[in-house]
Parts: C-alpha cells; structure tokens; sequence
C-alpha cells in the first residue's frame, strides 16, 4: 500500500459529515441555471405525453412508471437522451454521441422486491408505484435479470408453505419485507438478501434448502434484519443463512467483493464501458498521482492503478471502504490508499495540508458534487479532472462553478448506463491550466 497520509482522526470523519454531504440542497439557487430548470421539465413532460398516448409493451407501465422511455424505440431514447444532455452542457462543450447497448434489455443485475400480501393475505412482490408506498405486483421486468425475477417468483410461491407472512406496513404484522437479488455477471455468483423485520426465520435451513432445490445457481443467501419504520430497504444487522454472504464479480479485469450494502453499478456491460472511457479519457502516462473521490468498494481507483504512481481514494460509507480494501488485496494492487470520509472535508484536509494531486477522479451521488468540493479542487490544482456523473442537471451545475474557477471541460461523453429510462450517465474531461 501507499504511504497514508494524516488527514484529520477517524473520529473526525464521523463528526457530522452529513451537514456537508448533499452539497445539492447547499448550493445557492441561482447557481441552477434556468436553462437547467427548463430543460429538465420539458424532458419529462415530452415522456410523460409519450407515456399517455398509447398501448404500452410494458404491462406493468401505467401503474410502475419507472421507464418512462419503454415504448421509445430504442436509437430514439438515444438521440431524445443526447439531445436533453446536450441543452444542459451547451455552455460548456459538445456532447459526444451517446454509447447505447447492443441489447438494452434486462440489463439490470441489482433487483429488490417489496414483499406485501392482498386482501386475502396472498404474497405479492413488485415496485412501490413512483413517490408512494403503494406496490405494484410484478412477476418479470423488462429492465431486470431474467435469473433474478424467476427467484423472486419461487421465493413468493415457497411463502404460504413455509408459513412465512409478508410484513404490513399499517399493522406492523409479518416478517418479510423485501428481496434483494444481486448478480455476478461475470462470475456467475449470486446473492439473496432476505429483508425481515425479526431476526428469527422460522424453518430456516429448510427455506435454504428448498430455495437452492429451485436455485441451485444462488451462491450466497443473507438475512439482513430491518425492523424500523423507514423508507431504507436494508437495516443494520446481516446474517448469513447460506454460503459466504457476499458475492465477487469481475469489471475490466479485476475482481470486486460485493456485499449486501456495497454500491455496485447496476448494469454490468455498460460499467465496464463507462470505466475505460473514463481512463482512457485522462491519458494517463503512468507517473502521475490520482485521486479517486466518491470511491464506493474502490473500482474506478483500482482499475486505473495499474496506470499511475499512486492513487488515493476517499469514500464515506465505511461497509464500501471495508470492501475497497479487501478488493485492492485481491487484485494485489499495492499503490492504492483508502479513506473513509466525506469528500468535501477530505480535500479541504488535503488543499490545507498543500498537497497537490495530478488527476482527479469524482464520481458523485445523483446531487453532485459541493462548492466546497470544488473550491478544494482549484486549491490542489490537478491538471485533469474526470468527472463521472448520474444526473445532467447537478453536472451542468457543477461544471457551471467549476468553469469559473479556471476549469475548461474538454469531453463529456454519454454512456447509456439506464435504457428505458430517463436516467444519463455522462464521463466529462476538465483540464486547468497552470
Ligand atoms: C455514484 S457512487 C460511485 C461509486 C464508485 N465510484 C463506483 O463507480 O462504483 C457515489 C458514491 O459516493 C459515496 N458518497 C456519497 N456521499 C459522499 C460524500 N459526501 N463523501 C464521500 N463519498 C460519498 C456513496 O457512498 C457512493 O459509494
């Protein structure tokens, strides 16, 4: 491992981390451009008219409402996504075409199910319906693993055998929750997260066996426990009922741990696109210091290490930077440091220790970066910054601030990450100079 570096105590990184985490909400509102606002509703609407207008192939679509662009024709989601993202990044560059997928469908290979019963106390399992509490049954998706649904399925028919009854969110009642099925595309290994409000599991070894009879692909089967009242799928406490609780998956040649809670991209063929655009993108020369901020279980950073002198990472969630550590010792990546803290106060610790870093790398939640962040940025004063984003409009917002503090955004290029969906992923190249 890389010499670490002193950036403030532990403690410190728990000392309310939250309060600076978000930056969203943070972010003085006339920093959000109108063109932003605009063009972000009129996306939605022209799907929501779309939506309106006919049959859907989907027959789930009216109630679920997830993929808004189901019925799109799938080069015309493209050019609609591209077109959308292209209005947003207008000031700052020209969007490179979109990289859909070859077969866009049932792509996603994390699936959770909530578990209810009807009026007759007959198991359920589907999506709550967009911003309720309300199910929508759901035998098979279009987006989800085809694997993944079928053992959803088995798991609601072996339910009423077993005498297991699906919790109420009014009456408190029952034990399971929801489901969680997570999938190793490229190793084949398989994860059940059973979400119960107890933790005892009546006839557990026996639902084990019976599930693996149906299943025998599943590899991992874990009882995560979940007995508060909150719209969080898992809760803290986790017991392995089969196997080791965890499965590996391969991206770009490494290997990654994935656990119940650990972020993970959903859709496997595109990651893999998104990552080597994003190296390719900072055309590394292998002598250079990089910093992988918002890090999750250590991908970007360990992928990109064998490319660098060094790579620092900083992640906040302390399950993913546990799976971070073990993932650099199964690739035997020996030049990468991991720090569990919030981005923001990490490069503010680094631009006031005046350190400095070649490249950076960020990949934030869906609410974007800080101004905080970004300030820190210019201070530590990267030639390149790569910056992977989920949502155009916090991107647009934080290239907006990052282009005044003497930022140039070079490249963004879109990868299809979420097809049917709204959703954009963009990998954007920002270069300062000195
Ligand atoms: C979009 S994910 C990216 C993860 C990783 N780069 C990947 O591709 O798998 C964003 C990550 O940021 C982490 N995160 C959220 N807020 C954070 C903060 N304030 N500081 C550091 N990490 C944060 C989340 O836990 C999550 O792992």
């Amino acid at each position: 491992m890389a010499e670490k570096r002193n950036y403030g105590p532990k403690k410190d990184t728990k000392r309310g981390p939250k309060k600076e985490n978000n930056g969203g909400k943070k972010y003085p509102s006339k920093v959000a451009s109108k063109a932003v606002v605009k063009g972000n509703s009129r996306f939605a609407k022209k799907q929501e008219a779309n939506a309106d207008s006919k049959k859907s192939r989907c027959p789930y679509f009216k109630k679920c409402g997830a993929c808004q662009m189901i019925d799109t024709p799938y080069d015309k989601q493209l050019r609609q996504k591209h077109a959308h993202v292209q209005e947003l990044l207008e000031p700052y560059t020209r969007v490179a075409s979109f990289v859909g997928m070859e077969e866009p469908e049932h792509y996603r290979c994390k699936v959770h199910a909530v578990f209810t019963h009807d009026k007759k106390g007959n198991p359920l399992s589907g999506i709550y319906r967009e911003g309720t509490h309300e199910v929508v049954p759901i035998d098979s998706c279009l987006l989800e693993d085809k694997k993944a649904d079928a053992i959803i399925a088995s798991i609601r028919g072996m339910l009423k055998s077993f005498k297991i009854k699906t919790y109420d969110e009014d009456n408190g009642f029952g034990l399971l929750r929801h489901v969680l099925i997570r999938i190793g595309k490229h190793t084949g290994e398989i994860m059940v997260v059973l979400v119960t409000v107890s933790p005892i599991f009546p006839s557990k070894n026996n639902f084990v066996k019976a599930l693996r009879k149906e299943h025998p692909e599943i590899t991992t089967i874990v009882q995560n426990i979940n007995d508060k009242q909150t719209s969080m799928v898992l809760g803290d406490r986790e017991k392995p009922m089969y196997g080791p609780g965890f499965i590996y998956d391969i991206c770009c040649g490494m290997k990654f741990k994935i656990s119940p809670k650990s972020f993970y991209q959903v859709n496997p063929i595109q990651t893999e696109i998104l990552y080597n655009t994003a190296i390719e993108m900072a055309d590394l020369k292998g002598d250079e210091v990089a910093l992988d901020c918002y890090s999750g279980v250590g991908t970007i950073g360990i992928i990109a290490s064998p490319h660098v002198k060094e790579v620092i990472s900083v992640e906040l969630n302390k399950d993913a930077v546990k799976d971070a550590k073990l993932n650099a010792k199964i690739n035997e990546v020996k030049n990468i440091t991991f720090y569990e803290n919030d981005a923001t106060r990490f490069m503010q610790q680094m631009a006031e220790s005046g350190d400095k870093v070649d490249l950076v790398f960020m990949d934030p939640p869906r609410s974007g970066s800080t101004p905080e962040f970004i300030e820190s940025l210019r201070i530590l004063g990267p030639k390149k910054v790569v910056y992977i984003s989920c949502s155009p409009d916090s991107l647009a917002r934080d290239l907006g601030i990052m282009t005044k503090k003497g930022f140039k955004v070079e490249k963004a290029v879109p990868v299809d990450m979420f097809p049917f969906t709204r959703s954009i992923e963009t990998v954007c190249l920002l270069t300062k100079s000195s």
